[in-house]
């Protein structure tokens, strides 16, 4: 699956022009050159070669028989790549296992045991193998993971997310309190000095961090000394990298936090002392911030991954996100695995629907957000939670062509019969659905059986196998 020349992918497109409202365009070309960069967009009469020959950029190509072509059946549409702002790429086997727990029991008893046999690095192989494809195949062009304290196996996932082409934050997980004596860090300074390792060769796989970038891990307040976190501070300066944990996630854990740091006044306030609260942290839940903490946030421009599947799997709340918007919070969309039961970020989608319209059942209406915006904090609102926003997350000319090929099945009868055996997939099309309906059913009745291709930066990089392109 490399990348082959200039392409032109031919038909309807859809992608979020706003944070409420969709483009649909039904008759597009999106040209991207070999480099996978965007070069035209095109709407209306798209599908007309001559038209398409007729774009300066791509004469050349054309007259050297160097363009290919990708056309969507129609029905299907390209759409930009989820972006996954949150996920412990460790955690991926125990991804529905739950139970009963709440997140500090749950930590104990499911998620501890399974990260720290990650000094097994045919074991990590195996399931950071999966994880990477598997995420793929849901149309994870981006993710933001969480891998363990162990050094070889953090570098593992960074080789295998650089060679499966998928474009990764990888951040080793710092602590050194809290956990297992057998799963912390053995000292601050040995702690810190891993995490640079882990920095130093990610970088030296992917110097310009086109796919793979290192982001610092600290793996909550509760898990990291005051002098741990300071330490992490003074190494996210040093190296610019990106930063990433968990904040307010439910309220034992907020409790604990109060135990653990009584003079910070906040659990915002933890890691605005020690450094960390800026426009390259991504915090985690956020389910109960005070308002003082999202004035605090606001301020110092730090991101906020939505995890709605985990909160409500580990009972921890509603994350209120309308309100975090319209503060002028960036907020993206995280399946937190195995907090979180599924490694799509299309169900994120439907369940970022469904807990604000919980939240709407005590706090009025203007709780709730449309399936669009949640497709908005799933594609854009991630890409500015990345700092990708002038890469990926929408269709336009100098954007990195990341991007899945969706297909809901047609609307042809097979003979004889009339029932569900009719429909390989998941959404059943009757033939009279506009382009809304089918967005509307894909969202909240398709999988990863409806993904029949992804791309990232132009190279394919997930197909379905009876689809060939
Ligand atoms: O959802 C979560 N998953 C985790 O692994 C974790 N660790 C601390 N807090 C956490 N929350
Ligand atoms: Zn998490």
């Amino acid at each position: 699956m490399a990348t082959t020349s200039c392409t032109v992918y031919i038909g309807s497109f859809v992608h979020c022009r706003s944070v409420t409202e969709l483009e649909i365009e039904n008759d597009g070309a999106i040209g991207v050159d070999k480099s996978g960069v965007i070069r035209f967009v095109l709407r209306g009469a798209g599908g007309n070669a001559e038209n398409i020959k007729k774009t300066l950029e791509f004469k050349e190509a054309f007259e050297h028989g160097h363009v290919e072509f990708v056309i969507v059946k129609k029905g299907g549409w390209f759409f930009p790549g989820f972006i996954d702002t949150h996920i412990h790429a460790s955690q991926y086997p125990n991804t529905g296992l739950f139970g009963k727990t709440t997140l500090l029991d749950w930590l104990n008893t499911y998620t501890f045991p399974l990260e720290s046999s990650f000094s097994d690095l045919d074991k990590a192989r195996k399931i950071y193998s999966r994880a990477v494809a598997r995420t793929l195949a849901h149309g994870t062009t981006t993710a933001s993971y969480y891998t363990t304290f162990h050094v070889p196996a953090t570098n593992l996932l960074a080789d295998i997310c650089l060679a499966k082409g998928q474009r990764a934050f990888v951040g080793r997980v710092c602590m050194d309190q809290l956990s297992p004596e057998y799963y912390r860090d053995e000292s601050i300074e040995i702690g810190t000095e891993n995490s640079r390792k882990c920095i130093d060769y990610v970088r030296s796989i992917d110097p310009a961090g086109e796919i793979v970038q290192p982001i610092i891990t600290p793996r909550f307040a509760p898990s990291c000394s005051k002098g741990c976190l300071a330490a992490l501070g003074k190494l996210q300066k040093e190296t610019d990298a990106y930063c990433q944990t968990h904040i307010s996630e439910n309220k034992p854990e907020i409790e604990l936090v109060q135990q653990l740091f009584p003079e910070s006044g906040s659990y915002a306030n933890v890691y605005e002392e020690a450094g960390l609260l800026n426009e390259k942290m991504i915090l985690a839940h956020a389910v109960h911030l005070t308002p003082m903490e999202k004035e605090l946030i606001v301020r110092r421009k730090a991101k906020v991954s939505h995890c709605p599947a985990s909160n409500t799997a580990l009972t921890s709340g509603c994350c209120p996100v309308r309100d975090l918007i319209e503060r002028g919070i960036d907020v993206g969309l995280g399946t937190d695995v195995s907090g979180g039961f599924s490694p799509s970020i299309l169900e994120m989608v439907r369940q970022t629907v469904w807990v604000s319209r919980h939240l709407a059942m005590t706090d009025g209406d203007q709780a709730k957000l449309t399936h669009e915006e949640a497709l908005y904090l799933a594609t854009r609102g991630g890409a500015k939670v990345v700092g990708m926003q002038d890469k990926v997350g929408g269709f336009e000319v100098g954007k990195h062509f990341d991007a899945q090929m969706i297909w809901l099945g047609d609307a042809e009868d097979i003979e004889g019969c009339d029932e569900f055996a009719a429909r390989e997939g998941p959404v059943d099309i009757f033939g009279w659905e506009n382009e809304e309906d089918r967005i509307a059913k894909w969202v909240y009745n398709g999988d990863d059986r409806n993904t029949l291709a992804v791309w990232v930066k132009g190279r394919l990089v997930h197909r379905r196998k009876e689809y060939d392109c």
